[in-house]
């Protein structure tokens, strides 16, 4: 028997069940955690990750911790592809959950800071194939877990950027570094000194993403067909070529770890940035842009 988790709403509630699944019949293995909903295809034993924290998926210390410990899961039972995904269409996530950044405390922005950043690197650097079904929104964070992936496909209409700037933040190097990768370091420069937000047109003229689609069903069918694209070549040789091209980056993102963590304690936890914090939840909460 395998035991699933199956979340349904209910007049508005939302239901969690624990379903007990024969091995024998299903097609679908399911180990959801609070935030983030799995689902792996027997079949083809890829695994499906969709966020699921309403009201935007923000990415908060809990969604992050989830999401890693998934992907350890994951990488255990060698899957041959994970899609990252929203339960949401509309919004892949709104990007850092901002309440916790509206804080001086340092001993808690470090732990958020390097939760994050451990995250983020262990997206980029897990030897599974990764595709990224962007079906809504990616501002700032929900981007940068994006361009960890090996692939990205965005359905239209969207946006999709590092906009820290246009709140009066500064984002991590590492992210303007990643980004730079994608698409180049002149459009990295303009991106990010502007705060750009990129619509998915633009996003895929430039790079930061592979390729548009109409909606999530047919992301995640091309999410597939790219991991099945990679079915016949060597895998030892596959993930050893994916470190090699990967190395430098994450090199200096390791070298670059206690800098980095300062940096953001200092920017986020001095009283001028809480100020802009502050301001930027009032003005999204009143929707006034
Ligand atoms: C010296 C320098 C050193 C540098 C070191 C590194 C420093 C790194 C610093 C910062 C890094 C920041 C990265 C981030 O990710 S910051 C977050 C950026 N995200 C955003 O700006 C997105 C804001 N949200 C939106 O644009 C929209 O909400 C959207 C996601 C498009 C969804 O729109 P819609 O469907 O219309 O939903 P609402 O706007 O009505 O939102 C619903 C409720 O959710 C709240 N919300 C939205 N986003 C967030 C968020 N990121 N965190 C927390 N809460 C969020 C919103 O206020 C609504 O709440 P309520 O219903 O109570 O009004």
């Amino acid at each position: 028997m395998f035991k699933g988790i199956c979340r349904e709403t209910h007049n508005g509630n939302m239901v969690t069940k624990i379903l007990k699944i024969p091995k024998f019949f299903t097609c679908i293995r399911n180990f959801s955690s609070e935030n983030v909903l799995v689902e792996v295809n027997n079949k083809t034993n890829t695994a499906i990750l969709r966020l699921s924290r309403p009201p935007v998926n923000g990415l908060n210390l809990e969604v992050l911790n989830e999401f890693e410990s998934l992907l350890s899961q994951l990488e255990q039972q060698k899957v041959n592809g994970v899609i990252i995904t929203s339960n949401k269409e509309g919004i892949l996530t709104g990007g850092i959950d901002i309440a916790e950044l509206q804080t001086i405390d340092q001993r808690r922005l470090k732990k958020y800071w390097t939760t994050f950043r451990d995250t983020f690197l262990k997206l980029y650097n897990t030897p599974l194939l990764t595709v990224a079904v962007i079906n809504g929104h990616s501002p700032a964070g929900g981007c940068l877990f994006s361009t960890a992936c090996d692939y990205r496909v965005m359905t239209r209409n969207y946006n999709i950027g590092g906009n820290e700037t246009q709140l009066g933040l500064v984002a991590p190097i590492w992210f303007m570094d990643r980004v730079a990768d994608l698409i180049g370091h002149r459009q990295a420069e303009l991106a990010f000194t502007q705060g750009k937000l990129f619509s998915t047109d633009e996003a895929h003229k430039l790079g930061l993403i592979d390729e548009i689609v109409e909606n999530t069903a047919e992301g995640l069918s091309k999410a597939q067909i790219i991991i099945n694209s990679f079915a016949n070549v060597p895998k030892k040789a596959r993930e050893i070529s994916k470190r090699f091209t990967r190395q430098q980056f994450l090199d200096k993102m390791i070298r670059d770890t206690d800098d980095d963590i300062r940096h953001f304690v200092n920017h986020i936890g001095s009283n001028e940035t809480q100020k802009i914090i502050e301001q930027y939840m009032q003005k999204l909460k009143s929707k006034r842009f």
